[in-house]
Order: C-alpha cells, then sequence, then structure tokens
C-alpha cells in the first residue's frame, strides 16, 4: 500500500473501467438509461448534471452498493485482466479493495482516531501488520498536511481535514479507481479549497479518478473529460474547453445557461 500520492508507473492496460450500456430503475422509474463509459488510466473524469440526473446512482453501480438492471461494468486490473464485476458471481469485497470511494458524508468512524481510520482497510482486508500500516498511514498523512491529526479524534478535526482524512483513507490501500461523489458539497466555502488541491494533488499523482460534482469550477480546473448527464442519459462528453466553452449539444448549453443564471427561461 506504499505507492498512494506518487505517480503511478506509465505501463498497464490504457482503459481501467468499461461502463457497457447500463440501466438502472428504481421502483420502475428509469435512473440511467443505457450508460456507455470508458474511463482510461489516469484520467480524470467528472459527471456534472441536474440534481436527480443520476450522477451518485451511476458512481454506486461501480461500486456495487447498487445493482445494475441491464449492461454490465468491466474493471482492467494493472495485469491486463478484465473483470466483469457486475456478474453475479463477482466477490464484491474484493471488488470494493479495488477501488476507493469518498462522499458527501465523510463517514470516518467516530470511535477511532484519524490514523486508525486511514489504516483499517490495509489492517483488515489486505492483513497488513499493524506497524507497517501505521509507518505508510503517517507518511500519507503527513503528504497532506495532517501528520501532526494522527492521535485526534474526528470530530476534532474541520470539515475540510475530515473530508482530506476520508480522501487518504480511500487511497491508502492504492486503489486502481477513485470515485468522488459530490465531497465538497457538505463543506462550508473556506474549506473547499484545501479539499479540491488534494483531488489536484492526486490527479498529478496520476490516479484515476471519477468524480460527481456541483462546482463547475474545479470540473473546470480538474477534468480530463466532463461527461453530461441529464435523465441518466450522456448528453456530452468531452474536455472541459469543449463542454464549458462550446458545447456541441443545445442541452448542454442549456444547463450550463440556467447554472450562470437560474430564472433564465
Ligand atoms: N435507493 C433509491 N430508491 C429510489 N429512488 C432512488 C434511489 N436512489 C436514487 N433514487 C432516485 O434516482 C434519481 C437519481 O438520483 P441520483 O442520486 O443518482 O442523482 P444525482 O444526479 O446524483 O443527484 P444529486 O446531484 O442531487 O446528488 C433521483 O430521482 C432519485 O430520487
Amino acid at each position: 500500500m506504499s505507492g498512494t500520492l506518487r505517480p503511478e508507473e506509465q505501463t498497464g492496460p490504457a482503459v481501467v473501467l468499461d461502463v457497457q450500456g447500463v440501466h438502472k430503475r428504481f421502483d420502475e422509474h428509469p435512473v440511467l438509461r443505457g450508460i456507455d463509459l470508458t474511463v482510461g488510466r489516469h484520467e480524470v473524469v467528472v459527471l456534472i448534471g441536474a440534481s436527480g440526473s443520476g450522477k451518485s446512482t451511476l458512481l454506486k453501480t461501480i461500486n456495487l452498493l447498487e445493482q445494475v438492471d441491464d449492461g454490465r461494468i468491466l474493471l482492467h486490473g494493472a495485469d491486463g485482466a478484465a473483470e466483469d464485476i457486475t456478474d453475479p458471481r463477482a466477490d464484491a469485497d474484493r471488488v470494493r479493495a479495488r477501488i476507493g470511494v469518498v462522499f458527501q458524508h465523510y463517514n470516518l468512524f467516530p470511535h477511532m482516531n484519524v490514523l486508525d481510520n486511514v489504516t483499517l482497510a490495509a489492517r483488515k482486508v489486505f492483513r497488513t501488520s499493524r506497524a507497517e500500516a501505521e509507518r505508510t498511514g503517517l507518511a500519507l498523512l503527513e503528504r497532506i498536511g495532517l501528520g501532526d491529526k494522527a492521535k485526534e479524534y474526528p470530530d476534532r478535526l474541520s470539515g475540510g481535514q475530515q473530508q482530506r482524512v476520508a480522501i487518504a483513507r480511500a487511497i491508502a490501500t492504492d486503489p486502481e479507481l477513485l470515485l468522488l461523489d459530490e465531497i465538497t458539497s457538505a463543506l462550508d466555502p473556506q474549506l473547499v479549497g484545501e479539499v479540491l488541491d488534494l483531488v489536484r494533488e492526486l490527479k498529478a499523482a496520476g490516479s484515476t479518478i471519477v468524480m460527481a460534482t456541483h462546482e463547475m469550477s474545479f470540473a473546470r480546473r480538474v477534468a480530463d473529460r466532463v461527461v453530461y448527464l441529464k435523465d441518466g442519459v450522456i448528453i456530452e462528453s468531452g474536455p472541459p474547453q469543449q463542454i464549458f466553452e462550446r458545447p456541441e449539444r443545445a442541452e448542454t448549453a442549456a444547463f450550463l445557461q440556467r447554472l450562470r443564471d437560474p430564472f433564465a427561461e
């Protein structure tokens, strides 16, 4: 688990994640309607779209928190082998160990100090010795500027610090893919920057990330590719310059215009 925040090797398969024709319904209400999305190694893909467009649900299907109704999701390992993680025979715990996830609410374990939160998965899932897990966990906390908080309990940290610890926890086991779901939306505006800076650092270090956000300025700065989702369909996908400056689809332009002027017709 030592490679966190270090640049990944530039070898390995070009594709990490391949979402193919995914459909998801809740109570007969279609929420994802044929999603195709390929994510390359070291790529940062940012999902944007109105509330209820299906961003979180898509991330949850990738993390197997929700089952797909149709379609499949392939995860490509560093050895090039592709696994259909939506196959009912797939081992969900093993799949989740390959994918780091951070949600809107930090979900740190309140009864554990920061270092124990960060090292838990390494110790329990990967059976790393406590000494080694703590060495790596401390180095990671130092790296994100929270080394002095290792023995603190989460409720003694600011929201921004807690969210940075949640990110440290998610990357502590060197996941092949990182899913970030609205990780700044519960934060006071002045705390957003420190979390976004950390995501930029992860990107610079070569992480592969799929994130959902309402922060358009951040999507613009961090994304390799922005994906605009509307009513469970990908309307347009492209580099930030395309999406934000010259969208090809009228629906994308209308969505962005409404964000700029919520009272526009
Ligand atoms: N467990 C569930 N049961 C029933 N409906 C659900 C469930 N989870 C999500 N939905 C519905 O699916 C739709 C998409 O929700 P989702 O959370 O994926 O959207 P979102 O784009 O992430 O929205 P937001 O930006 O507000 O987080 C919504 O209409 C929501 O009410």
